[in-house]
């Protein structure tokens, strides 16, 4: 009998000191774990925090849209750990922030961004040379990074352009794979990663420079960081832009690595999105190959491996803060409980979705995507006010980029599908082992 309404609370367990490692379970794991045990709603207490893991459906939307609990509480502290945006700053420009890039992003405007995107991934696409074996997930990294940050930030920020490509790679990487400690830690711990995160927040210092000088604007228009240099007017504004950067990359990259490396293990799925592919682009120039919107409406499939590898790949957890005593099933969760939801755990849900293991892309039929409409049960981009802004654009540029790389380039798996990594909490997995591909342009 619980006499405090509150639900059952799991001590003695350290998320983010690798102490997981110790008990013999990865973080994601131990979600699982403790729902088989201990029923649908359960708190961790750890490091004097209290981590309350919301696992039924039918509580997603109390999640998402309850007055009682609030976004911008839950991660400030973290946006203060890795990029340094003082508390202050923080609630006073984080709303304009948001709507900024909601409203840059919106399906429209994301559509506006494709012709250059196309162009960008040609350019870095053929950078590969005509044949080579390379670690796809490092492939796509290298191509991406450089196209997005084009895209997103202008050419002139591109770090292909100023020559800081291999840097800026290694540290990006160190940064994004420390980015959970680092959210949950003082940067004094974390030497290696407090040295990266400084090196990107310098970089980022350079590229406002470049962007305020203003004629750069290769596609006629202001490009993202413009914008945002419009909209933070205090001195944390390469704050800001980094964590739009690491917001922009940090997902989408390795869902991208992981739609590729999907498709090509399963050969059914890859013969028919290469059969989409041809019959869409025809008889198009292989290196100078160019995708429209038109383009991508006629491959529905394509779209939906994007889909399928996202659902599967979803972040680990996603976070509110409760700010008023909030009512889940029969308990009350008191005020200060981090609230947390695991779109990768929601996913696995066999009652929304069939099978759930498998990468199944024509589960996605059902959905009304011309309409804009995902399956019941999809929380990959979060939902409420606060739902990822970038989700539009994320869409359209894994679809272009899947779809051009493999018109390209022919390609061969030379390991087996790796696992995911369950290390990590925040944000996507990464592959747990190697990946190698051999790859021939066409
Ligand atoms: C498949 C790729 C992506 C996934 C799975 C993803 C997922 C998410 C999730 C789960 C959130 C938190 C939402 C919530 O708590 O309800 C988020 C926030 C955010 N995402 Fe994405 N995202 C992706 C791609 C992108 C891209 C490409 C951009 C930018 C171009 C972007 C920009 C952002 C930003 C700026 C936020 C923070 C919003 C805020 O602070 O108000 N995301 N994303």
């Amino acid at each position: 009998e619980n006499h405090t309404n509150a639900p059952p609370c799991i001590k003695g367990w350290i998320p983010w000191f690798g102490a997981a490692l110790e008990f013999g379970k990865a973080p994601l794991d131990f979600i699982a774990d403790a729902r088989a045990k201990h029923g649908p709603v359960f708190t961790v207490y750890a490091t004097g925090k209290r981590l309350t893991f919301v696992t039924l459906h039918e509580d997603f939307r109390t999640f998402f849209m309850s007055k009682d609990v609030d976004f911008e509480q839950a991660v400030q502290d973290a946006c203060y750990n890795t990029a340094s945006i003082s508390k202050e700053s923080f609630f006073k420009f984080h709303p304009a922030c948001n709507a900024l890039i909601k409203g840059r992003l919106t399906p429209g405007n994301s559509a506006m961004l494709a012709t250059h995107l196309c162009e960008e991934f040609n350019e870095q696409l053929e950078l590969l040379g005509d044949s080579g074996t390379r670690c796809l997930n490092d492939l796509v990294r290298s191509v991406m990074y450089p196209a997005v940050m084009s895209n997103l930030l202008g050419k002139c920020n591109s770090p292909q352009q100023n020559g800081s490509m291999k840097e800026f790679k290694e540290r990006f990487t160190v940064y994004d794979e420390g980015f959970e400690y680092g959210s949950q830690l003082p940067d004094m711990f974390l030497r290696e990663w407090s040295t990266a995160k400084h090196w990107l927040l310098s970089l980022m210092g350079n590229m406002i420079v470049r962007a305020e000088e203003g004629e750069h604007t290769d596609t006629g228009r202001k490009t993202l960081l413009q914008h945002l240099v419009t909209t933070i007017t205090d001195k944390f504004l390469p704050n800001y832009g980094l964590l739009m950067l690491w917001a922009s990359l940090a997902n989408a990259i390795p869902i991208t690595f992981w739609a590729i490396a999907f498709m090509m293990s399963k050969p059914s799925t890859y013969k028919k999105a290469m059969e989409e592919i041809h019959a869409t682009l025809k008889n198009q120039d292989t290196k100078n190959t160019s995708i429209t919107l038109e383009d991508l409406q006629e491959m529905p499939y394509v779209k939906w491996c994007i889909l399928e590898a996202t659902r599967l790949r979803a972040p680990g957890a996603i976070t509110r803060r409760v700010v008023r005593p909030l009512k889940l099933q029969n308990y009350i969760i008191p005020p200060g409980d981090m609230l947390m939801v695991s779109p990768y755990w929601a996913h696995r849900n066999p009652e929304y979705f069939p099978d759930p293991e498998e990468f199944k892309p024509e589960r996605w039929e059902e959905a009304d995507l011309v309409k804009n409409v995902f399956l019941e049960g999809f929380v990959a981009f979060g939902g409420g006010k606060y739902q990822c802004p970038g989700r539009w654009y994320a869409i359209m540029e894994l679809h272009m980029f899947v779809a051009m790389i493999l018109y390209k380039f022919d390609f061969t798996l030379l390991d087996p599908l790796p696992k995911p990594s369950s290390l990590h909490l925040v944000g996507t997995q990464q592959p747990e082992g190697p990946c190698t591909v051999e790859y021939r342009h066409r």
